[in-house]
């Protein structure tokens, strides 16, 4: 892509006090594209999106939204983005409605009302008092002021934490339509499916830095595919099996396991070791009882990154402290 990025981070810090919890990250969000921020609790996806929203300034790096600083500039950068921060602050006095007409008065050219209500489902929510709304609901008003002004940027802090799975299908299909129609959105969420439905781009972000970046195949390429499968004989009794009764293996990654009579081999060629497995099994009369093979989930390569990283957060932990 030759097209400035709409959103640009470049080498980004942030630190609170003497814990460093943005560590030099970079980060690029084309014109309607939607980059997905992963990674486990305190990982600093929100610090790192706090500055892309101009919320804070980065204490080294440069950040760029819309080609201007959004700190420095934020009267300039404000008007063209949303923002849908994990918890907003509403007075629970006012209603639905209310609210957004309020939020609207700051904005030059907010939507109309009624049609943000409707867009994020809570027309029929209009005069309820905010402090009635459920979790759910609360979350969906969030959204109705993220897109209330009409923005060209979007950041999306969990925006569908505590909907249920058909208000959260419904905000998918929100985004998606935005997304169509040349919005730009970076969003953080601890839902990988949510990440596979939206994203062009994920960055699975581990202590302050961005580990992994790419397509969600290019993520889960990374992490080997699996065979598994619970051999039995002709007659259907289970055999028992250790791993070094297996055929040797073109791709495996690791040692095979077997585990309650079923056997896991992790391999970065699939297609090869399923072939010599399945070769192996013919010659030795076997049956492969629930056979499967398939390619790392990205749930799986995400759970691998930070099975990965506990070491190496703990060693950090210990250099902050120390
Ligand atoms: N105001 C603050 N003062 C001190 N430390 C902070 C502050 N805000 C965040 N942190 C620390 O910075 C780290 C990153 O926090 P951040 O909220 O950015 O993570 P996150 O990836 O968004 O986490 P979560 O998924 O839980 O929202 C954490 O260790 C957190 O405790």
């Amino acid at each position: 892509m030759t097209a400035e990025p709409i959103v640009s981070v470049r080498g980004a810090r942030r630190r609170y006090g003497d814990f460093e919890a943005v560590r030099g990250v970079d980060l690029d969000v084309h014109r309607g594209e939607l980059v997905a921020l992963l990674g486990t609790n305190g990982a600093g996806k929100t610090s790192l999106v706090e500055l892309a929203e101009g919320l804070a300034p980065a204490d080294a790096g440069e950040v760029r939204v819309l080609g201007r600083d959004p700190y420095l500039e934020r009267h300039l950068v404000v008007p063209r983005v949303g923002i849908m921060l994990q918890e907003a602050g509403f007075s629970s006095d006012l209603t639905t409605a209310e609210t957004v007409g309020m939020w609207a008065g700051t904005l030059s050219r907010p939507r109309p009302t009624a049609e943000v209500l409707a867009a994020v489902g809570l027309a029929h929510r209009a005069d309820v008092r905010v402090g009635s709304l459920s979790g759910g609901e609360r979350r969906r008003l969030d959204l109705a002021l993220a897109i209330l002004g009409d923005p060209e940027v979007l950041f999306l802090d969990e925006p569908t934490t505590g909907l249920d799975p058909e208000s959260r299908q419904a905000t998918w299909r929100l985004v998606r339509g935005l997304l169509a129609d040349g919005v730009t959105v970076l969003l953080t969420t601890h839902y990988l499916e949510e990440a596979e439905a939206l994203a062009d781009r994920i960055a699975i972000m581990q202590a302050g830095r961005i580990v992994r970046e790419g397509t969600v195949a290019e993520v889960t390429a990374a992490e080997p595919a699996r065979i598994e499968f619970a051999p039995r004989d002709a007659a259907g009794r289970p055999v028992a099996l250790a791993p070094a009764d297996l055929p040797p293996l073109a791709g495996a990654a690791g040692a095979a396991s077997v585990e309650r009579g079923r056997v896991r081999v992790r391999t970065e060629r699939l297609q090869d070791d399923l072939e010599t497995v399945l070769a192996w099994a013919r010659g030795r009369g076997l049956r492969l009882h629930e056979l499967e093979a398939r390619s790392a989930s990205l749930e799986q390569a995400f759970l691998a990154l930070a099975d990965g990283a506990l070491a190496g957060d703990a060693a950090d932990h210990q250099e902050v402290t120390a």
